[in-house]
This record gives structure tokens, C-alpha cells and sequence, in this order.
């Protein structure tokens, strides 16, 4: 008998965020991502509780699952996790996972995240080991330097995506000035911002 091959372990993407709202430049992150990686899917995570975003307001977590599933929808390649919501407690992005990990135990894990978010990841929660949990995929980001500096060797691919300058605080700013996101965020996403009267400063 021949010699037997192992199958070819799955390649997630996980994208994660606060995702308030959603935007097209996490869209396009991710598809770009997906794309130049091979990968079979990418798994959005929404934050539960965004730790070093403490000093802001953020929306409710149901309000920022749902704008998510909403604008991943019409992609099969897109899905929701709401893992890091109904963990509870500060979100850590090595919890995040080691839980997917447990939950996937045939897949290969791709963490996406934009050269903002990259530049901060020392200072993450269990920063040394989040590189043995996942391979980091940092993608560029218009107003911000990408760079793997300080990073493990083999630990980051650094890509560039799509230049869209768009960012959830300006989304936000501009629904507060009664300014239009259509064509920022999926139209569906418009119109749950609209029924929820997220944003405004009497909502
Ligand atoms: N326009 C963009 N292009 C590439 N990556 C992006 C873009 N916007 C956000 N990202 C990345 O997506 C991830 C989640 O971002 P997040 O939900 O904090 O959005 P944000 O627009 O940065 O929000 P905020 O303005 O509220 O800080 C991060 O890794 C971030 O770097
Ligand atoms: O693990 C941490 O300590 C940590 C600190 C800050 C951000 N993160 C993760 O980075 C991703 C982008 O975060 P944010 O706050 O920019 O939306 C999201 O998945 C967060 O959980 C993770």
C-alpha cells in the first residue's frame, strides 16, 4: 500500500473588530486577503468588549453582530462568529484563538489585521503567544505605515490591499452631522443605522 497523505488542512481568515459600523475597507481587507491567500473562508469576529477602546463609546455588541452579518451575507466565502461576545469580559484577541482553534481543530488560522491595529500588537494581551496561534497577515491602510518591525520573524505577511481611506470613526462622525455613508458601508448596513438611530446624538 502506498504511502498515505494527510488531507490538506483548511485556511481561515479571521477578521477581527470592533466593527462600529462595518465598512467597505474591512470588506475589501478581507476579500483581497482571501484572495492572495487561498483562503476557504474568512470568519468575522466582532469584539465583546474592546478593551483599549475603553475611553470611547461603543455600541451595543448585538448592534454591531448584526451590522456584520448584514454586509457578510451576500458573500459565501463570509461568516459571523459571535465568540468573542459571548465569552464575556475584556476582548483578547489570544482567546479569540485559541477558541477558534479548539473549534477547528482541521484548520490553519490567517489573523487579518490593518497596519494601525498591527502597530499596537506588543501591547496586546499575551502578545509573545499570539504568534504561535495564528499566522498575522497585515494589510495596508491609507494615513498609516505598515511594518513588521519588533515582530517574529516568519509571524506576519505584510500585503497591500485596495487604498480606502475609510474608518468606522468617520462613519460615525459624518451619521452624527446627518452626512450620508452610502457607498462607505453596505447599503443594508445604511439602513440598519437608520431604523436603530445608532450614531446620532439623540439616539
Ligand atoms: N480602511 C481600512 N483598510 C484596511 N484595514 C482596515 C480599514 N479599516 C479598518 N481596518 C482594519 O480592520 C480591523 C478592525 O478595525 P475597526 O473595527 O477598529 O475599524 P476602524 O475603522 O479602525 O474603527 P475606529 O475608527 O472606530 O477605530 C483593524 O485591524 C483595522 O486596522
Ligand atoms: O488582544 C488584545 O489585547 C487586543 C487589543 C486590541 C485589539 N485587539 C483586536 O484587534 C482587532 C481590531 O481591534 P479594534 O479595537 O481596532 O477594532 C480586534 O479583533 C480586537 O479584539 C486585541
Amino acid at each position: 500500500m502506498g504511502a498515505q497523505t494527510a488531507p490538506a488542512k483548511r485556511r481561515l481568515g479571521v477578521m477581527g473588530g470592533t466593527f462600529d459600523p462595518i465598512h467597505h475597507g474591512h470588506l475589501v481587507a478581507a476579500s483581497e486577503v482571501a484572495a492572495q491567500f487561498h483562503l476557504d473562508e474568512v470568519v468575522f469576529v466582532p469584539t465583546g468588549q474592546p478593551w483599549q477602546k475603553s475611553h470611547k463609546k461603543v455600541s451595543l455588541a448585538e448592534d454591531r453582530y448584526l451590522m456584520t452579518v448584514i454586509a457578510t451575507a451576500s458573500n459565501p466565502q463570509f461568516s459571523v462568529s459571535r465568540i468573542d461576545i459571548d465569552r464575556g469580559g475584556k476582548t483578547y484577541t489570544a482567546d479569540t484563538l485559541r477558541d477558534l482553534r479548539a473549534e477547528n481543530k482541521d484548520a490553519d488560522l490567517f489573523f487579518i489585521t490593518g497596519a494601525d491595529a498591527l502597530s499596537q500588537i506588543l501591547t496586546w494581551h499575551d502578545a509573545a503567544e499570539l504568534f504561535s496561534l495564528a499566522h498575522f497577515i497585515g494589510v495596508t491602510r491609507p494615513g498609516h505605515i505598515l511594518t513588521d518591525v519588533g515582530l517574529p520573524e516568519g509571524g506576519v505577511s505584510l500585503i497591500e490591499v485596495p487604498a480606502l481611506a475609510i474608518s468606522s470613526t468617520d462613519c460615525r462622525d459624518r451619521v452624527a452631522q446627518g452626512d450620508p455613508v452610502w457607498y462607505l458601508v453596505p447599503d443594508g448596513v445604511v439602513r440598519y443605522i437608520d431604523k436603530r438611530k445608532l450614531y446620532r446624538d439623540d439616539g
